[in-house]
Formats: structure tokens, C-alpha cells, sequence
């Protein structure tokens, strides 16, 4: 098998992809997927995304024991599906403060990436709409009306016990905000989300299946790709296991595409990454490239602050979450500039595998968060093959200003919890309890209490130094005809859930590939 440009992983980035490169029918597409068509009925229902997680199409990793979270293996939900993680997630759509990308300008040194540089991208990918009662949206400056991805802002189907967190928030000053998707994030709005008629929209829905009759576009799935094949400075192309069988396929131009877990982990199989962690994994040394797998980040949320209710929450008719509230932990009422914190107020409990909590229907939580964390971790192979388990070490909250911001973002979550707009539903705050108080005790109770945002970026970060694993056209350093193509290329996280800069990163590469 042979083509023009291979792109390994089907799911947000590589969906978008394979779609759009496609569009020129005298460009041969070879997509290689490691999971199949979803066929489980439950992917495309929203309420239905906790649930999800450990199926059969989920890659289902786990961190390294953290010791900043009190010693806890975090699991790691990855799509391992055509769609990838976008079948999985929280459709929340959030394409991050302007402020956010002038980081990834600053480290590649061109303004493709910064706010501006993407916002074709961003306004291409997407059909803004407004639910029934809420402001006209629609087309305009900053939002598409004809892109492939349905971005929804409801407004009737919000939870009423969401509604009133977001009065308090309003009295207590913190600005009113149409949608998150503005030039400002601070503020008060509803989650914007990525469903149509009450269904979740993937990545691949929304590109790649509409796609999928041209006769120059080959998805492969079931194939998980074991190496890249190297000869000198060119990839001539990869192994494919299925099967149970090996099978070579060849390339001109080779995109990767595998997700912030997955595709350093490709590389070093590869024989692409430090020497001495290949050396350790039995993998001979191809390509010295020290930081393929360092940079890892993430967001984290404390789950939660958690409140008894004084009478029946009714279920969300969304994806529980439905209001995510970006502040300026040291003033809540400032507008302007990238937010610190997080706050966002889930119409059910929502707790970490330390606590207990009442059932659905009698209590509410309000999660909260980092923006920008500061930790930085690493994942590396443990062997060379694609079956060996990955080692990945965030390294949560293992810096004072992740730690110390996190127990701001606590005191001003507690301080929405407690307004009087809730008082309506409010019986009592059981986590983390009136008896927790101190600044210690806040921080002891968010080491056991932090979750995963699944938002893991970084690993194969842009930039314009030596050391960056791609540079600023996306292109593996040290290798003609290879780029990495997805969340792994974030040098720098943005405030929020990161899906909106991956399908704009994705689009942005696709434009400039086929200009
Ligand atoms: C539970 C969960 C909730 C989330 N919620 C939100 C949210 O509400 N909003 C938001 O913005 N973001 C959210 N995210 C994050 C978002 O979904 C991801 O950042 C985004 O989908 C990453 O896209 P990607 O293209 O980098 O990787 P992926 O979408 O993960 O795609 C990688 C693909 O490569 C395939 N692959 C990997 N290795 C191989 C191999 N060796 N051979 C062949 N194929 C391979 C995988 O199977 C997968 O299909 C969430 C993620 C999860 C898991």
C-alpha cells in the first residue's frame, strides 16, 4: 500500500485531516486507525460521557502514583475509535484566551499561531448557533455559520440549579459573558457545545464521514501502528499490526497524529527521542530528540465542592457540566486579560475515587481549577513494543503557584457555593466540610480530591529552538518528510479545554500544507 500523504490516527486532528487534505482529489489519503467505526449507541448521547470511559474504545492509561496528589494513579481516558478522543469528551467548546496563543507565537516566532493566526481556523471549523431563548449568534467576525462542526450555546436546557450558580457569580460581580468564545473568557456563560439535535458531534462526524466516499481517501481501521520506518532523514512510510500480522505501508509525506499520549510514544518506538530512555527500552537510538514526551501537562479539577441539596436536582439535559466560570482568582469582577482559575458548577455529585457522595438527584457539586499550571511531567516507552505500557508522570501539582492557585480557585468555588442565589437548593457544603478552613487544610483536601480535565498537551512541543521536537511548520526536527499533527504540538496550554485548538491547529496545518 502506498500514499501520497499518510496520516496515522483517526481521531480529532486526524479526522480534520484527512478530510480536508482529501478535498484535492489528486492527493492519494491513507488514514491508519488503531480502533473501529463507533458503533456503541451510547457514544452519541451527552449525559452519557462519564460512562463511556473503560469500554472497549478507550485506550484506558493511568498515571504514575503523584505525590502531589497524595500518592493517586490518575486514569487517563483516551478514544481508541475513528473520532478518537472526540467520541469520548465533554463537547465543551472553548477556544482559549487570545492571551494563550501569543505563548505559542512567542515560542515558534511567527503569528500563524497566535489568536489572530488562528481565528480563520477556528471561525472555518465551526456552525455557531444559539439555543431558542438565548443572544443571536450565527456567523460574524468571530464565529463560522458554515463550518463542519455544530458549536451549540443553549440556553432553555440549562439546568436550573446551573442557572443559579450563574446569578451568583453575576452578583458577585464577575462579568456577564455571551459565550466562551469571544476575545474574553472571564465571566459568566454557558458551556458552548459541540451537539446537534441533543447528539454529540465528533471530530469525525463532522469531517471525516462526509468524506469518506472519495475514492482518493483510505481508512485503514483496526491497524495499530507500530514504528515508523526511516531511511536517513526521510520516513519511507510505517509497520501496521492487524490481525495479528505485520504489514509495511508507504508514504511521501507522513502526518502523526496519535494525541498527546500516544504519538511521542509512537516516536520513541521509532527510535526518535533521548538516547538514554530509548536505551533503557530496548530501542535503538535513530534520532537524538531529548524532548519527545517531556512538556506534559494538564488540567486538573478538584471534585468537588460538594453540596447537599435541599430538594431534587433534576438530571442535566445536557452533559452535566454545563457552565464553566473563567475568573481572575484575586479579583472575580476583572475582565479583561487570561483568566487563572476555573470554576464550573455540575448538576449532579461529582467527586474523586477518595470521597463518598449522595446519588444522583440530591446533591450538586462546584468544581474548580488551574488555568495555566505550571507543573510539567513526562511519559517515555517501557519498551519497544506498541503493547508495553507507557510510564506518565504529569507531575501534578508539584509546583507552589499550582498549588497555591488552587486553593484560591477552592476559596472563590466555596464562595459561589455559598452565595445566596443557592440558597434555594442549598442544605449543606458536605465537601470539603465547615471543618476545613486553613489554607493547609484546603490543600490537603484538593490532593485528594483533583481529577483529570483530560486535557494532556505538550509532548512533541512547536517552537522555534533546537530542542523543539517540531518546528513552526509542525515538521519533526531532524526529518524531511515528517510532521506531528494534534494536542501534542501545544507548547503551552490554553485556559480552557484545549479540543478547539487542536481541530484549529489541525485546520490551520491543512490550509498551509495545501496553499
Ligand atoms: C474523557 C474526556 C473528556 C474531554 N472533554 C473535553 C471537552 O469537554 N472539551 C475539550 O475541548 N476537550 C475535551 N477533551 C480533550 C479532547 O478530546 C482532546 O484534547 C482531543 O480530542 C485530542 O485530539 P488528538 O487528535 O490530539 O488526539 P485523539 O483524538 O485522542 O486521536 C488520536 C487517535 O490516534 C489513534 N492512535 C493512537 N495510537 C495509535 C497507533 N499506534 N496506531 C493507530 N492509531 C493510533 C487513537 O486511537 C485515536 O483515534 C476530553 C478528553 C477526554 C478523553
Amino acid at each position: 500500500m502506498g500514499f501520497d500523504v499518510l496520516i496515522l490516527g483517526a481521531g480529532s486532528a486526524g479526522s480534520v485531516l484527512a478530510a480536508r487534505l482529501s478535498e484535492n482529489p489528486a492527493l492519494r489519503v491513507g488514514l491508519v486507525e488503531a480502533g473501529a467505526m463507533p458503533d456503541d449507541p451510547d457514544i452519541a448521547v451527552p449525559q452519557k460521557w462519564p460512562a463511556l470511559q473503560g469500554r472497549a474504545f478507550d485506550w484506558a492509561y493511568a498515571t504514575l502514583p503523584q505525590p502531589g496528589t497524595a500518592g493517586r494513579i490518575h486514569p487517563w481516558p483516551r478514544g481508541r475509535v475513528v473520532g478518537g478522543s472526540s467520541c469520548l469528551h465533554a463537547m465543551a467548546h472553548v477556544r482559549g484566551h487570545p492571551d494563550d496563543f501569543e505563548a505559542w507565537a512567542a515560542a515558534t516566532g511567527t503569528r500563524r499561531w497566535s489568536y489572530d493566526g488562528l481565528l480563520p481556523a477556528f471561525r472555518r471549523s465551526e456552525s455557531f448557533s444559539s439555543g431558542a431563548n438565548a443572544p443571536p449568534g450565527g456567523a460574524g467576525p468571530l464565529h463560522g455559520g458554515e463550518g463542519p462542526l455544530p458549536v451549540y450555546l443553549p440556553d432553555a436546557e440549562l439546568s436550573p440549579v446551573v442557572r443559579a450558580y450563574m446569578e451568583a457569580g453575576l452578583a458577585l460581580g464577575v462579568p456577564h459573558l455571551g459565550d466562551h468564545n469571544g476575545r474574553s473568557l472571564k465571566g459568566v456563560a454557558a458551556n458552548s457545545l459541540t451537539i446537534r439535535d441533543g447528539r454529540r458531534v465528533s471530530a469525525a462526524d463532522a469531517w471525516l464521514v462526509p468524506a469518506l466516499d472519495r475514492p482518493n481517501l483510505t481508512l485503514i481501521t483496526g491497524a495499530t501502528v507500530e514504528r515508523l520506518e526511516l531511511e536517513g532523514s526521510r520516513v519511507t512510510g510505517a509497520t501496521l499490526a492487524r490481525d495479528g500480522r505485520t504489514e509495511p505501508v508507504f508514504a511521501d509525506t507522513v502526518l502523526i497524529c496519535a494525541g498527546a499520549v500516544a504519538s511521542p510514544l509512537l516516536l520513541m518506538r521509532s527510535g526518535i527521542g533521548a538516547p538514554a530512555v530509548l536505551a533503557k527500552a530496548g530501542v535503538a537510538c535513530r534520532l537524538a530528540s531529548p524532548d519527545v514526551g517531556e512538556n506534559l501537562h494538564d488540567h486538573l479539577l478538584a471534585a468537588g465542592n460538594l453540596y447537599r441539596a435541599r430538594r431534587p436536582v433534576p438530571p442535566s439535559r445536557l452533559q452535566h457540566s454545563e457552565s464553566l466560570m473563567y475568573l481572575d482568582a484575586a479579583d472575580p469582577t476583572r475582565g479583561e486579560g487570561a483568566p487563572d482559575v476555573v470554576l464550573a458548577c455540575v448538576a449532579a455529585p461529582a467527586v474523586s475515587e477518595c470521597f463518598s457522595a449522595p446519588p444522583p438527584g440530591e446533591a450538586y457539586t462546584v468544581l474548580c481549577g488551574v488555568t495555566h499550571p505550571t507543573s510539567r511531567g513526562r511519559l517515555a516507552i517501557t519498551g519497544p513494543d506498541a503493547a508495553d505500557p507507557p510510564l506518565i508522570d504529569p507531575a501534578y501539582l508539584t509546583t507552589e503557584h499550582d498549588r497555591r492557585s488552587f486553593v484560591r480557585a477552592l476559596q472563590r468555588a466555596r464562595e459561589i457555593g455559598h452565595h445566596a442565589a443557592l440558597a434555594p437548593w442549598r442544605a449543606e457544603e458536605l465537601l470539603p466540610g465547615p471543618a476545613a478552613v486553613t489554607e493547609a487544610e484546603l490543600a490537603a483536601f484538593i490532593a485528594r480530591a483533583a481529577i483529570t480535565h483530560h486535557h494532556p498537551v505538550g509532548t512533541c512541543r512547536m517552537g522555534a529552538d533546537p530542542g523543539a521536537v517540531v518546528d513552526a511548520d509542525l515538521r519533526l526536527n531532524g526529518l524531511d518528510n515528517a510532521y506531528v499533527v494534534d494536542a501534542s504540538v501545544v507548547p503551552a496550554i490554553t485556559s480552557g479545554p484545549v479540543h478547539a485548538a487542536v481541530l484549529a491547529i489541525a485546520e490551520t496545518f491543512a490550509a498551509d500544507f495545501t496553499a
